[in-house]
């Protein structure tokens, strides 16, 4: 079975790659820019809004992972319709006239979150009706085209991971380095003790390449979303306390209350509004931020242990201690 993973140079794309071909599996990678080179893998670069640039990369493919987006947390509403909705209905499209039978859609458990506190969130919750971000209303219009297009002869299916983290992670490590890094990294927003999924790479690897495996005919997975955590749900603040710690900064120790600090973010984010035609600033520090730091969102991966034998093969702590150790360049001198 060919593989094509789309989006294959990102993070999350990249070590599904890896693990495509260390379980023997060819592989083709699609994505706008190249980040690395694997005498193993035919890259093919493009815009998966394009059908001239996709269709040569399907030829020989019998299933698509399709990974690629831009990146979460910018603010581009026009891109991200283009690429994560338009794009991926060419890429639909792009699939049945090559003659591919399976898709996988990495998707986001964020398609159900509304900024307030979700526990062992099950995939029948209905979607987001007020999404937070642009990057979440277009991840909802892009899983239902998905699971829409599955049929007798396409068969589709949706991996929602959460808080994906790893070596290089492009979002998570590096933003609250970063933030840590200016100063800003001192208060935890809340009472500290909202537990969160955080999902180890590999962990989310495994349930696309069980997913795209569980894919046929007649499978009980074709047309569905399935959540794939670590499932060990950890307080938000401890979770990047390890990480702040493992690279030598200062946990937050002191606390602010949730609603002044989400109010401040709405006001932040008016004034990134208003000054949008003079200058384009994208803050780390938004009310969907906010959110995802001070309340409970962590979900269920009990579906996709019975439908397709998923199970972590990561812990928590190894995952921490891998990425820890793969991001040393970003320790504290
Ligand atoms: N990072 C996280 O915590 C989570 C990510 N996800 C989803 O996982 C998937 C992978 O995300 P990451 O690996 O973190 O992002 P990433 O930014 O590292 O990778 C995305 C890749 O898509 C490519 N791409 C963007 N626009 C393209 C276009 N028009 N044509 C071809 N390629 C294009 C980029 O060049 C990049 O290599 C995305 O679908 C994202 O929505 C879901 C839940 C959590
Ligand atoms: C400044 C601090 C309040 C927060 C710093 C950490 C954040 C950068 C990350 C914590 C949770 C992360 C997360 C995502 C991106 C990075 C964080 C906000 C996603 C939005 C990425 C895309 C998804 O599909 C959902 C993720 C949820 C968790």
């Amino acid at each position: 079975m060919r593989f094509l993973v789309i989006g294959g140079c990102g993070f999350l794309g990249r070590h599904i790659v890896d693990e495509l071909l260390s379980r023997g599996f060819p592989v083709n990678v699609f994505d706008i820019r190249s980040t690395f080179d694997d005498g193993r893998v035919k890259i093919f670069l493009g815009d998966l809004c394009k059908k001239e640039d996709l269709m040569p990369a399907l030829e020989g493919v019998s299933a698509v992972i399709h990974c690629a987006t831009p990146p979460p947390l910018s603010n581009n509403r026009a891109l991200f319709h283009k690429v994560n909705h338009d794009g991926t209905l060419n890429i639909i499209a792009c699939c049945k006239e090559a003659g591919v039978k399976r898709m996988v859609l990495t998707s986001s458990a964020s398609v159900v979150y509304e900024g307030s506190d979700i526990k062992n969130g099950v995939e029948t919750m209905p979607y987001a009706s007020k999404p937070m971000d642009y990057y979440t209303e277009t991840k909802i219009l892009q899983e239902k085209v998905v699971l829409q297009a599955n049929s007798d002869d396409f068969y589709t299916v949706a991996v929602r991971p959460h808080g994906i983290f790893g070596p290089r992670d492009p979002h998570l490590v590096p933003t609250t380095v970063r933030t840590a890094q200016a100063g800003k990294m001192k208060f935890m927003i809340g009472n500290g003790e909202n537990l969160v999924d955080f999902t180890f790479v590999r962990n989310v690897v495994h349930g696309h390449i069980l997913a795209a495996e569980s894919l046929g005919p007649g499978s009980k997975v074709n047309g569905k979303a399935y959540h794939i955590t670590n499932d060990e749900p950890i307080y938000f603040w401890t979770f990047l306390s390890k990480i702040l710690v493992g690279l030598k900064y200062d946990a937050p120790k002191r606390h602010l209350p949730f609603t002044f600090i989400y109010f401040l973010a709405l006001i932040l984010n008016l004034f990134v509004f208003l000054l949008k035609p003079i200058k384009d600033i994208k803050p780390t520090f938004t009310p969907m931020t906010v959110c995802l730091a001070g309340t409970h969102h962590y979900y269920s991966s009990e579906a996709a242990k019975k439908d397709m034998g998923y199970r972590p093969i990561v812990s928590l702590d190894d995952g921490i201690e891998e990425t820890i150790r793969s991001f040393s360049h970003l320790s504290k001198k």
